[in-house]
């Protein structure tokens, strides 16, 4: 019998700013949680993701494994659930076999190699793993920066799933705007570019911002689509929730959660 151990963990993510447009990505950890677990054993996974993680460490001389994961993010949801599931199997590999490996960089370069990403999405690797607000160069795989996450602040979620197309050449479109953005989210003004990149990003792809309008009404700091959708967030005051929480509930499933501040160096 194999030894049984609890596994590796990372975190979901919500947007700053979408890389999209301009390779220049931030994202802030929540707490929405995957776990992974691996062992020696015939692989069970057909997700393109995780097999092209194992196809890479098999590679590299590691034995076939078996995979399990758990998941609180919904998939293709906008809430970084394959940042998450792919830094949590790559740190349980990493830390299994005593591997020095960057993982939110491995995680972003096997995303992009498996085609679930259009930038690799190192910010929303970077946050996932490392817990705060990432600051990144997606086209070099370059961090710029890693912050704490702001103290105080609930953070609600309309959960929603299923990806429709993207129209990338129509978010490039828009490259100096999103540029601008992520500069003044660098400046610390976190819920402004937070609320900028939540309304452009629905209104470029053609998503409804009368629920981030609601939720800004009711008090709400920052509020918009998370990455390139469905699912959209409120960020309030804590104890200011309730209002935006009632909003949000009129549109579908609602998770309120927390901010998670930096848990790792690297
Ligand atoms: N519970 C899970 N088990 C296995 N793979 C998952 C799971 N959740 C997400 N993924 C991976 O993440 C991909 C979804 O990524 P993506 O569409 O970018 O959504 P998100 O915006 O939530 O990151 C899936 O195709 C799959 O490869
Ligand atoms: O594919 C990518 O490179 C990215 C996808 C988006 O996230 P989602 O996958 O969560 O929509 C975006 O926010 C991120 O900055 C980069």
């Amino acid at each position: 019998m194999e030894e049984v151990h609890g596994g590796m963990q990372a975190y979901g993510g919500i947007s700053v700013v979408n890389a999209l447009p301009s390779w220049y990505g931030s994202a802030m950890a929540v707490d929405m949680k995957v776990n992974v677990r691996v062992r020696e054993g015939k692989r069970n996974v057909q997700d393109l993701l995780l097999n092209e993680i194992l196809n890479y460490f098999e590679r590299q001389g590691i034995p076939e494994l078996e995979v399990e994961v758990e998941s609180e993010i919904p998939p293709g949801s906008g809430l970084k659930s394959s940042s998450a599931v792919s830094n949590a199997l790559i740190g349980e590999i990493a830390e299994r076999f005593s591997l020095n490996v960057d993982i939110p960089k491995l995680s972003a370069i096997l995303s992009l190699k498996a085609g679930v990403s259009f930038t690799g999405a190192l910010d929303d690797a970077v946050a996932s793993w490392c817990g705060g607000v990432s600051f990144t160069y997606n086209k070099e795989f370059k961090v710029i920066k890693r912050e704490r996450a702001p103290r105080d602040v609930t953070v609600v979620i309309l959960e929603r799933s299923g990806k429709g197309k993207i129209d990338l050449g129509k978010l490039r479109a828009f490259r100096a705007l999103f540029q601008e953005i992520f500069a003044i989210a660098l400046q610390g003004r976190l819920w402004e570019a937070m609320k900028l990149n939540g309304i452009a990003i629905a209104e470029i792809l053609g998503f409804p911002t009368d629920l981030v309008e609601e939720a800004l009404r009711k008090g709400a700091l920052a509020s918009g689509l998370s990455g390139n959708g469905p699912s959209y967030f409120a960020v309030t005051r804590e104890g200011d929730e309730g209002p935006v929480i009632e909003a949000f509930e009129k549109r579908g499933k609602v998770r309120v959660t927390r901010v998670v501040d930096l848990v790792r160096g690297n």
